[in-house]
């Protein structure tokens, strides 16, 4: 039996004590070419709206807190931005990162977008990919130079001054008295939450979402592999009443 349907009957037992846990970009947002045109995928909306009202819906992620709020308005849902790391710097920090986002922007080409986010910057070169070996070689000395610490993901290197927290260390206490336990992601970061998934001793599903650059690890440690349509679909099956619904 596919571990997604072995998920399915333990989830629909007792749907109030179980957790979907979702990445947001790649996974209920299509990959775009710039951050600031993200937007949750529009057939996401109506599951999401529904499962909310029946079992606890979370949303952990690499994006700022505030801007996931204003993608997820309306949806009953528990934000978990910035990879659960503090949003807020100290005086010295804050200099800090002030200062690495304006040398990013005067010594890398404008072509490189730099995104200020509360604890990091994140280096995007999905649109200049040639321009990747300078930018990661940048950001390592960075990383070296000021105890960073350095991440990656989809065309993109983020330098963190603070990395206390990670999805699966979110995910972890999220999960804590679960009877069922869902989480899908499409990237780098997503794999500690789906270890996590490994360790817990209830019904589990760890999703990987298809999507262009999905890293290997991913689809590997995932128990399936699916397009962000069957997610869509997955998550229709998992609302009572579900053959109501039009299935994409
Ligand atoms: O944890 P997530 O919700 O998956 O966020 C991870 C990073 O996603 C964003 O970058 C990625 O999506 C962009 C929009 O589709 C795309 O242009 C970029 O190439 C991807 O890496 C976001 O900009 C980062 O801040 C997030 O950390």
């Amino acid at each position: 039996m596919p571990q997604f349907a072995k998920f399915r009957d333990a989830y629909l037992v007792q749907p109030r004590s179980a957790l979907l846990a979702f990445d947001f970009d790649g996974t209920l947002a299509p990959i775009v070419a710039t951050p600031h045109e993200a937007k949750l995928d529009e057939n996401m909306y109506q599951p999401l709206h529904a499962l909310g009202e029946l079992t606890d819906i979370a949303i952990i992620s690499g994006r700022p807190t505030d801007y996931l709020r204003q993608q997820f308005a309306g949806l009953q849902v528990e934000i978990i931005g910035n990879y659960g790391r503090p949003e807020r710097l100290s005086p010295e920090s804050q200099v800090l990162l002030h200062e690495l986002i304006d040398r990013a922007r005067n010594e890398l080409p404008s072509s490189i977008f730099v995104e200020f986010k509360p604890s990091s910057l994140a280096l995007h070169f999905r649109n200049a990919p040639d321009l990747e070996p300078e930018v990661i070689h940048w950001a390592q000395i960075q990383e070296r130079k000021h105890s960073l610490s350095l991440d990656f993901g989809k065309s993109v290197v983020e330098l963190a001054i603070i990395n206390s927290s990670n999805k699966g260390k979110v995910l972890h206490s999220l999960a804590k008295g679960r009877t069922a336990v869902l989480y899908a992601g499409d990237d780098l970061g997503d794999i500690s939450a789906l270890k996590v998934l490994q360790q817990l001793q209830v019904a589990t599903c760890g999703l990987a979402v298809i999507s262009e650059q999905t890293p290997l690890e991913l689809s590997t440690i995932a128990d399936e592999s699916v397009t962000r349509d069957q997610l869509v679909n997955y998550l229709i099956s998992l609302i009572p009443g579900e053959d109501d619904w039009e299935t994409r």
